[in-house]
């Protein structure tokens, strides 16, 4: 997709203007609210048992009730936010997703911010890990349901430089049964420069298992 300039909207978002109009194929970006879950849910699926969500007893060690952690958790649960939208605008992750459901891919036009710096002047490797991974995510959410990374390998070829804008290309390459495959790169925008290639797989939360993140959570909190 060839870009003819980007520009930062009103709601401080990023759109890619090409011949002269907003180009969107679809902008698959659900997750603009900062809030997390969403208040409506994932197109009506829930991910995780939102009623223990809003009861604060996700990430407890114990059961609600015994102990102070019910309510340190509660409030920071509370303040939970999708970690690529919790930067204060213009300084973090700016990105806007168009998603191509006949090719099932997507494209990530992504500027980071100077509060993404590793080595001075460059991007941190994690964070490109970081929207990376919310790209073939996406991509693998949007064609597959609700899924988790499995397994997410990363060549970085070249140093990005700080706060540069760049195309994230990411692909569907193959479904089997719960497995999603997506690989991606990431250019510059007029292509000319190969930064970094990725291959990744998501599996989808067994429906048998829907309570697997919940399971998770507790099992990873830290003692009370
Ligand atoms: C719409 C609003 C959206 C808002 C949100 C926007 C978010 C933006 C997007 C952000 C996105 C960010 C997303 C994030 O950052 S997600 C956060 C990072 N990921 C995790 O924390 C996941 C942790 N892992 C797990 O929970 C489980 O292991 C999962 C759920 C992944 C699988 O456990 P489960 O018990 O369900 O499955 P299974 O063990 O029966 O395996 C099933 C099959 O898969 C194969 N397999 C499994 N693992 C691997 C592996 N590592 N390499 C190769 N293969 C692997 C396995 O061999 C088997 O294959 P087969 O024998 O059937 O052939």
């Amino acid at each position: 997709m060839q870009i003819d300039y980007y520009s930062n909207t009103q709601d401080g978002h990023p759109h890619v203007v090409k011949d002269g109009h907003p180009h969107v194929v679809k902008d698959c970006r659900p997750h603009v609210s900062t809030r997390w879950p969403p208040r409506d849910g994932l197109q009506g699926k829930a991910v995780v048992d939102e009623q223990a969500y809003r009861e604060g007893k996700l990430g407890t060690a114990r059961p609600a009730g015994e102990g102070t952690s019910e309510l340190i958790n509660k409030e920071k649960l509370s303040q939970g936010r999708l970690f690529t939208r919790s930067f204060e605008d213009g300084l973090g992750f700016e990105y806007v997703m168009f998603y191509n459901d006949a090719e099932k891919r997507i494209v990530c036009v992504f500027q980071g911010g100077p509060h993404l710096q590793g080595m001075p002047g460059f991007f941190h490797g994690g964070a490109i890990a970081t929207m990376i991974d919310a790209t073939v995510g996406m991509n693998a959410i949007v064609s597959g349901g609700i899924v988790m990374t499995a397994n997410l390998n990363i060549n970085f070829k070249r140093p990005i430089p700080l706060c540069s804008i760049v195309l994230i290309n990411s692909q569907l390459d193959k479904i089997e049964g719960r497995k999603l495959l997506v690989s991606c790169n990431v250019q510059s925008v007029d292509e000319k420069i190969l930064y970094t290639e990725a291959t990744s797989l998501f599996v989808k939360l067994n429906p048998e298992k829907e309570f697997d993140i919940k399971e998770l959570v507790l099992k990873s909190a830290p003692p009370a």
